[in-house]
């Protein structure tokens, strides 16, 4: 992971430390970064979650990686989001499949999916505004999901359908690492990138298996526990990651309660949550 970090774009505004980040823009951006002009909307391939990195890693800046709950409070605020989102300097989106038993969530995810539930979102309308969506996005994207919803449509058609969206790598917190083969297996005919997690209390061994089968990035779970934020993210997080970094070249983001500038600073990595406010 680089050493410097990219500024905090200024549409982050910290509201209260339990809280998350808000997006206070009116959601009407629409421009890209990497891509101006833009001749059409057919779909652009943007770069990959890997090669994000690695770029990222030759600027000598770290990722942004904000986690935005499809369809809260509803699909249309999300595909706007998605664009400010990619136009305000995110570097890669985590856009979370709303599920309704989220046990590594904490309150806030939680609340957040079940609104968008409540609303109806389901896996197809979150396909159909992402179809449209993703062409307008210079950022990949990494759809978030536990992995009910992956087999309940069947893993092989879950994967397609995923790739011809443009959805670039797919996060699955609840999959156990026995249980990753499969998936890979899938993501890699799809060229979609399979996020693995590893937490504090995961044994060394384990850990390095779990390095050596990510793909995109390895995640790195700050704390044990729920996601949500927190005043401090652990001192552990430093031995952690140099553990990770003995065993891999891969890039390393650190998530669960990441919503302080101090936390980067303390780190040098950065994935947040944001709790998307209409205008
Ligand atoms: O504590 P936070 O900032 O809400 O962190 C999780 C978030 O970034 C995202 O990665 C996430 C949302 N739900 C999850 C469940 C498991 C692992 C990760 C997640």
């Amino acid at each position: 992971m680089a050493a410097a970090l990219k500024s905090t774009p200024s549409f982050l505004q910290l509201k209260k430390p339990e809280t998350h980040f808000l997006v206070r823009h009116k959601p009407t951006i629409v421009s890209t970064r990497r891509f101006a002009p833009m001749a059409s909307l057919t779909a652009i391939r943007s770069l990959g979650i890997g090669e994000t990195f690695s770029n990222l890693k030759k600027q000598g800046k770290v990722a942004l990686i904000p986690y935005i709950t499809a369809g809260d409070p509803d699909l249309k605020t999300t595909a706007e989001a998605l664009k400010v989102l990619d136009a305000c300097g995110c570097d890669i989106i985590e856009l979370g499949v709303p599920y309704s038993d989220p046990l590594a969530d904490g309150p806030v995810i939680q609340a957040a999916a079940t609104r968008s539930l409540a609303r109806g979102t389901n896996f197809e309308a979150i396909t159909s505004m992402l179809r449209e969506v993703v062409p307008q996005v210079s950022c990949p994207i990494a759809l978030f999901t536990y992995y009910n919803p992956i087999l309940k449509r069947g893993i092989e058609k879950f994967m397609s359908t995923v790739k011809d969206i443009g959805v670039h790598g797919l996060v699955v917190p609840d999959v156990p690492l026995e249980e990753t083969g499969v998936l890979r297996k899938e993501a890699v005919k799809n060229k979609l990138e399979l996020v693995l997690l590893t937490t504090p209390t995961t044994p060394t061994e384990r850990m390095k298996a779990i390095v050596e089968a990510a793909d995109g990035f390895v995640y790195l779970v700050s704390s044990v526990g729920v996601t949500g934020a927190r005043a401090s993210v652990s001192d552990r997080v430093q031995t952690l990651l140099r553990d990770i970094k003995e065993s891999t070249t891969k890039p390393v983001a650190v998530g669960f309660g990441i919503s302080k500038p101090e936390h980067v600073k303390q780190h040098g990595v950065l994935m947040v949550s944001l709790l998307v406010v209409p205008w």
